[in-house]
């Protein structure tokens, strides 16, 4: 029996998607989006100083392959990225017709969306009447602010004072097939901010839109407002098996980290850890030292694209390209015999790119433990049964094993 780690890398794509083109950032297609080729790029031109310094520095990213599978994908230059891969790497496509979160990890998972998602206009108001009023019913409000497409941190900037002035819920979406609702932990109430975007959300899914989130934030309108990681996703149901539920299936364990909990509305998962990336680090290090033979870990780092990609910081991305290298390189020297360590992307979110939204982009395939070598260009569903093979299980979809 082996150990299978699946680590996503939260929009670190390495551009060259065939179907960039029928993407968007406002009017502006994703045609050339590359965030980790634009990112080495700002590096080496010394255009991300901010907290850091001179080229990117990914030791050990590099040396499993993430500077060769960024040529492959799409061409690109990677300064400082530049090594002879001693892992087995290749780059990954999306089919699935979205560019977020529960899209990419449900086709990594074996599970290719079978629908188009709902995606609201760009336009004030954006949510159409009936269900703005629904919503201001959860909230107990007389109406809610916002009902635009907008960044999150910007929002709560503009309408955080009157937010807190009036009670009534921010409300918006995005390019994504999203309804946000940020509101005060303390005057709106966190449970009361829940317990919203669960009565919604039963509403939003029939509409397929993808997920409801609870954005709750902190502060006052003299000091400014600060988001806190008590942010939830209410996620659509995935509409059949995915790679967590095979691993249930086959009578073994899964353990989740991070935002697959909600990704996957605990499906198939056995185990959660939450936290901050730092703290998530943490439960990956303890996992990897404590996870039982033939167990599933299932690992999501949000913080590139929350924290850096949304709100285009090209040097705070790197910081944390820099900081995630250095402790994943930690963690893979206590790797067992046999165990396998795949880390990849759910979409990119070039922090150079025009707009907030996310990039279509391809993604890193990069494996530890298992040999040297290149497996080209796959598919985001050939992770899922290639994971489904390593642990000898049966995988379903239409993934074909590249191990
Ligand atoms: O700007 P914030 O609130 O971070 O929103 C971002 O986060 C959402 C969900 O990941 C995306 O759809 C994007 O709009
Ligand atoms: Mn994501
Ligand atoms: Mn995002």
């Amino acid at each position: 029996m082996t150990r299978a780690f699946l680590v996503v890398m939260d929009s670190v794509g390495i551009g060259g998607a065939p179907d960039a083109d029928r993407f968007f950032n406002g009017d502006v297609s994703d045609t050339g989006a590359n965030t980790l080729a634009h990112i080495s790029q700002a590096c080496a031109e010394g255009r991300a100083e901010d907290g850091r310094s001179g080229p990117l520095c990914l030791p050990n990213l590099d040396a499993l392959g993430l500077g060769a599978a960024t040529r492959l994908a799409s061409g690109s230059e990677t300064p400082g990225l530049e090594v002879d891969p001693s892992g087995r790497w290749g780059c990954a496509r999306e089919h699935s017709l979205g560019k977020d979160t529960p899209s990419g990890h449900w086709e990594l998972a074996g599970l290719p969306v079978p629908w188009d998602w709902h995606y609201f206009p760009d336009t004030t108001p954006t949510f159409p009447a009936d269900l703005s009023r629904a919503a201001a019913q959860a909230a107990g409000t007389d109406g809610i602010l916002g009902d635009c497409h907008a960044s999150g941190t910007t929002i709560i900037a503009d309408l955080g004072a009157e937010h807190m002035r009036t009670g009534w819920p921010i409300c918006y979406t995005s390019a994504d097939s999203v309804f946000q609702i940020a509101a005060h932990e303390e005057s709106f109430g966190l449970d009361r901010l829940l317990d919203m975007c669960k009565a919604l959300a039963p509403r939003l899914h029939e509409m397929k839109v993808g997920r409801v989130i609870a954005r709750p934030f902190t502060g006052s309108p003299d000091q400014g407002f600060t988001r806190t990681t008590n942010r939830k996703d209410f996620a659509i149901l995935p509409p059949a098996p995915v790679l967590t539920n095979w691993v249930q299936d086959a009578g073994r364990r899964v353990h989740a980290v991070g935002k697959i909990g909600d990704v996957f509305s605990m499906q198939g998962i056995d185990t959660l850890r939450k936290g901050s990336d730092a703290e998530l680090m943490g439960h990956l290090s303890d996992l990897v030292d404590q996870a039982e033979e033939g167990t599933l870990t299932f690992a999501n780092f949000v913080e590139f694209d929350s924290l850096y990609g949304h709100r285009r910081d090209i040097s705070g991305y790197a910081r944390a390209l820099e900081w995630f290298d250095r402790e994943i390189g930690l963690i893979l020297n206590k790797l067992r015999p046999g165990d396998l360590m795949l880390l990849t992307a759910d979409h990119g979110n070039d922090p150079s790119w025009i707009g907030t939204d996310h990039t279509r982009e391809q993604a890193p395939v990069l494996i530890a433990g298992q040999g040297t070598g290149q497996i080209g260009a796959v598919d985001f569903a050939d992770v899922a049964a290639s994971i489904a093979h390593h642990l000898n299980i049966p995988a379903q979809g239409p993934g074909k094993s590249f191990l």
